[in-house]
């Protein structure tokens, strides 16, 4: 006969059911079944007894309750911090149950814009010339941002597939200076269920509508970079934003233009162009030619991927240059070669279809074009011409975790890896605006050196840095609800770059004692003084006969800093042989290399001006007595205190 089932107030023995229960399915409970466990449950054991059945299964048949689900840290495959804003509408925000009041709301607001005029964008880079205190042109720094149209697979889909990012108002400063506005209308819902548009606008130097076209953007920033390019400047373009925002098709617009006006100038006949291209994906880069004969022709099968065939060093040489290592460079003879070139390069590139995208670039890629005189000596009257450099930049795009989530594990490091980069880049944008402002200038700190990415664009970055160079950035949006949150991040990370012309130049002071700076004459009488002393030092033989002019008379400071210390001993060496010629080269080696390494290190005051030895010694002395005050007061202080406490 079966025992009657247990009441509520048999104490004792519901304990002992619940320690057979707890031991045989969760044994690592069963101390949990305490008199603290038994008076809180008191009259109510058989309502314990069903909710551990429900976890842990009847007895005898246990089954492992599932863990709660854990929060993904936004980390793993978020870091830009893209994920942290809710999308606009979706279920939650219910955008979508109200599109076609948000498509009306969109249309009155944007029809309050005034039309812009039809004119073509005016040349944007030369608009943002300047020229510093000291009369040299300046760096210049153009930031615009491009508004691709709605795609035709997007159109008639419904829900959030509304535009509600249009090109805003423009509007021209006392001081003359132009700018545009990109104009976010977020569509929100408000707490009493009333559609409305949050309105957020974004001033750039130029913004490019859904109806611009290629050949408008390659005429503002295109056209005046192959310009400088061809007069033997740095120029950068790079284009950042979501997947599927239009950034390749933007770049592309820009190579095909600028090769064309490359080979179009009247001097294209005395010029020699070289091109290299390569991807970076985390930190390995890839030359995307490596196995590419110079004239162009295929070599052996091509590595695809950034490992392996075509893996590239990158550095930075003793002048701060930056240098790569195992990068091809190919000549062009022509632009039907270069247009080659360009379209090998960029099929080699890492694709992958993502939520926004079918071909989405999965690595950052970077076509360098070189354009110098066609050799020394050529009569080409381009004199010593130093070559000019573009830099153009399509980074890989970046993705919300939400977009990620049916990710396999490699594709989520990849996006881990485009994400942290992109990071990288943006705290780089950051604390370079930060230094172009008034007062910030060279003591903030640009961490370009963090990621290759943004070492490789080192030029943009460091504030120090004494090469003119102009550089533009494109923000790439979606006009869509849909995208909404992540084109605002992307305009909100871009618009403070915009800097006033005249304002973001910092004057370098030039260093006198930087070697790097110094004519073959200063040069020369360096190396000869400081070689008297090396033979005068105690110990050294008789005077060594050294004639710096004969060794290094043709090459100025910087080429004698780039000279590799191998090299550097074998000039030596050739005029003074033996252990002499050897230790000699080693002194005036190490002399220089210190000097190099103080004018790298050398203080310099927010505004930019060298701050000298004095100055240097008188700022310490200020701060040990300023300290020896502060602990005097301190001292003086307890002594008080002290006092106080025997009163009370
Ligand atoms: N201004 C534009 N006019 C017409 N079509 C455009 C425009 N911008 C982008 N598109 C189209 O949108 C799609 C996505 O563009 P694209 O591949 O350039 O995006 P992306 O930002 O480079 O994306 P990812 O970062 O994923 O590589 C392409 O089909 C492209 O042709």
């Amino acid at each position: 006969m079966a025992s009657p089932p247990l009441g509520d107030d048999d104490r004792e023995q519901w304990r002992s059911k619940l320690l057979e229960y707890y031991s045989s399915n969760a044994p690592a409970k069963a101390v949990m079944v305490t008199d603290a466990m038994m008076d809180k449950w008191a009259g109510k054991y058989e309502e314990l007894y069903a909710n551990m059945v429900e976890k842990y299964g009847p007895l005898g048949s246990p089954i492992v309750p599932k863990p709660a689900p854990k929060a993904r840290p936004a980390a793993t495959a978020d870091p830009a911090g893209y994920g942290k804003q809710p999308a606009a509408g979706g279920k939650q925000s219910g955008v979508a149950e109200f599109r076609d009041e948000f498509v009306k709301l969109v249309a009155v607001a944007t029809a309050a814009i005034p039309t812009r005029s039809s004119e073509a964008a005016p040349s944007l880079v030369d608009a943002k010339s300047n020229y510093s205190a000291n009369g040299l042109e300046t760096s210049t720094f153009t930031l615009c941002t491009r508004i691709r149209p709605t795609l035709p697979h997007e159109e008639g889909r419904g829900g959030e597939y509304f535009t509600c990012i249009v090109p805003g108002e423009s509007s021209t400063s006392a001081g003359g200076e132009r700018t545009e506005a990109a104009l976010v209308l977020t569509p929100k819902v408000s707490m009493t269920g009333a559609p409305k548009l949050e309105k957020t606008s974004f001033a750039f130097d130029y913004t490019f509508g859904p109806d611009s076209t290629n050949d408008e953007v390659y005429a503002a920033i295109g056209a005046p970079l192959a310009r400088r390019a061809l007069a033997g400047s740095v120029g950068v373009v790079f284009a950042y934003g979501q997947t599927g925002s239009g950034k390749t098709h933007t770049m592309n617009g820009l190579l095909d233009g600028i090769i064309g006006d490359l080979y179009a100038d009247a001097t294209a006949e005395q010029r020699q162009i070289k091109f290299s291209y390569l991807e970076v994906q985390g930190e390995s880069i890839n030359d995307c030619l490596a196995d590419l004969q110079a004239g162009g022709s295929k070599g052996s099968a091509a590595g695809k991927g950034a490992t392996g065939v075509g893996a590239v060093k990158i550095g930075e040489a003793l002048d701060g240059r930056v240098m790569t290592r195992n990068l091809s460079e190919h000549v062009a003879g022509s632009r039907a070669e270069l247009v080659a070139l360009v379209g090998v390069a960029q099929s080699r590139r890492r694709t992958e279809a993502t939520e926004k995208n079918d071909t989405s670039s999965r690595s950052h890629g970077v076509a360098i074009l070189e354009v110098g005189p066609l050799g020394s000596g050529s009569g080409s009257g381009l004199g010593d011409l130093s070559p000019g450099r573009l830099y153009i930049i399509d980074l890989a795009g970046s993705e919300r975790a939400a977009d990620s989530k049916e990710h396999s594990k490699a594709r989520m490091e990849e996006t881990k890896a485009i994400n942290l980069s992109l990071m990288s880049l943006k705290e780089c944008i950051r604390a370079r605006t930060m230094a172009s402002r008034p007062g910030g200038g060279l003591s903030v700190h640009v961490p370009y050196r963090r990621s290759k990415l943004t070492l490789l664009m080192k030029d943009v970055f460091d504030i120090g840095c004494a090469r003119l160079c102009a550089t533009v950035v494109i923000a790439a949006v979606s006009p869509l609800a849909q995208d909404v949150a992540h084109s605002t991040n992307t305009l909100q990370y871009a618009a403070p770059l915009r800097v006033a012309v005249g304002v973001s130049q910092v004057p370098i002071e030039l260093d006198p004692r930087d070697p790097v700076l110094w004519t073959q004459e200063q040069m020369c009488s360096w190396l000869s003084e400081t070689a008297a002393i090396a033979s005068d030092e105690p110990g050294s033989e008789e005077p060594v006969p050294f004639d710096a002019q004969a060794l290094f008379g043709l090459m100025s400071g910087m080429q004698v800093c780039l000279l590799a210390e191998s090299e550097f001993h074998k000039r030596v060496q050739s005029q003074v042989p033996g252990a002499a010629g050897g230790g000699l080269a080693k002194r005036l080696y190490a002399a220089l290399w210190m000097l190099i390494v103080d004018a790298k290190t050398r203080k310099r005051s927010p505004n930019g001006r060298l701050i000298t030895e004095a100055e240097e010694t008188a700022a310490k002395e200020a701060s040990e007595v300023e300290r020896a005050e502060k602990q005097e007061l301190w001292k003086d202080r307890e002594k008080q205190l002290a006092t106080e406490r025997s009163f009370n």
